[in-house]
């Protein structure tokens, strides 16, 4: 058996020109929907996104303004410059690239973001109407997850979803979505014992660990769906997740490849967010 591939950027592309249509009635409305990004230095995977994310917002026709701050900023310069941002009528979402310089603290600084413009939902208001299940700004990766499950009408309820990684930009909020969605839930970590037995249960295995290779194809059950969260550049530049594709491939039901699966989902959703905050702002 060979698992079909579920490509976000095929699904990224409808709903980007879905988003379009909608973007050209709001301008029509006098609604402009904008989002400012924030980068503080130059860590080069952070700059690929970011252009990612400008072209999307291009082909949508929303403006996406980029601040490049130096490396050498202070959390005092950052916060000041958010608070700008939620002062700014013309500014519906506010995205800080994550990671921060050490100097920095990064908690601080998503609490200092506006929530009605956190449009990654990263801060607590948000997370924790995510939590009971409140109509809020989603974090982008985990959204984009759940739209390309749904995309297919993978069954949620009721199955063993098992998040491999705990961060809280990923493997925390997706795994609260699929409990949402009635999912069985287990998170597994680098402290998990006997790590194989929860993953040959799993009818769903979300893995964001950040390991090239890290899951294999012998390792899963037969008939999984296997969502790919890892952004790893191998030392000859190429992109890849952090699961082994092609034994992988064999085995599930449907699978995720990197590129072209979860990142441009990712925008995509942070682009809906954004859309969302200016309907919200202009009530
Ligand atoms: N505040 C914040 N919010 C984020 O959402 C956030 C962040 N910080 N920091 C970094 C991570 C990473 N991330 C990606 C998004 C899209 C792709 C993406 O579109 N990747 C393309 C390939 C791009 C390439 O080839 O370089 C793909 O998978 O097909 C990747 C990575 C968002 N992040």
């Amino acid at each position: 058996m060979s698992a079909e591939v579920i490509y976000g950027s095929e699904l990224a592309e409808q709903l980007r020109i879905e988003m379009k249509k909608e973007v050209t009635t709001l301008k029509e409305k006098g609604i402009h929907p904008k989002l400012t990004v924030i980068l503080v230095g130059d860590d080069p995977a952070s700059k690929s996104y970011v252009s990612g994310k400008q072209k999307a917002s291009d082909f949508v026709g929303m403006t996406s303004d980029l601040i490049l701050l130096p490396e050498s900023t202070s959390e005092d310069e950052l916060v000041q410059m958010i608070t700008k941002l939620n002062n700014d009528e013309t500014v519906n979402g506010i995205l800080v690239q994550l990671p921060l310089p050490d100097q920095i603290n990064e908690q601080k600084i998503i609490e200092a973001i506006d929530p009605n413009k956190d449009v990654d939902g990263f801060h607590p208001i948000n997370i924790g109407k995510m939590l009971t299940n409140q109509e809020t700004f989603l974090p982008c990766t985990p959204y984009g997850i759940l739209t390309m499950l749904k995309s297919k009408n993978i069954e949620i309820s009721g199955k063993n979803a098992v998040v491999i990684g705990r961060s809280n930009i990923v493997g925390k909020p997706v795994g609260q979505l699929l409990l949402n969605e009635h999912a069985t839930v287990t998170y597994c970590h680098s402290r998990t014992k006997d790590m194989e037995n929860y993953i040959k249960n799993a009818d769903i295995l979300i893995v964001a660990v950040g390991k090239a290779h890290f899951l294999t194809g012998e390792a899963i059950k037969p008939g999984a769906t296997v969502i790919d969260v890892g952004v790893n550049r191998l030392p000859n530049g190429t992109l890849t997740g952090d699961v082994d594709f092609e034994t992988a491939k064999e085995k599930a039901a449907y699978i995720t490849p990197v590129p072209k699966g979860v990142g441009p989902m990712t925008i995509t959703m942070l682009l809906k967010n954004t859309i969302q905050a200016a309907k919200n702002q202009s009530k």
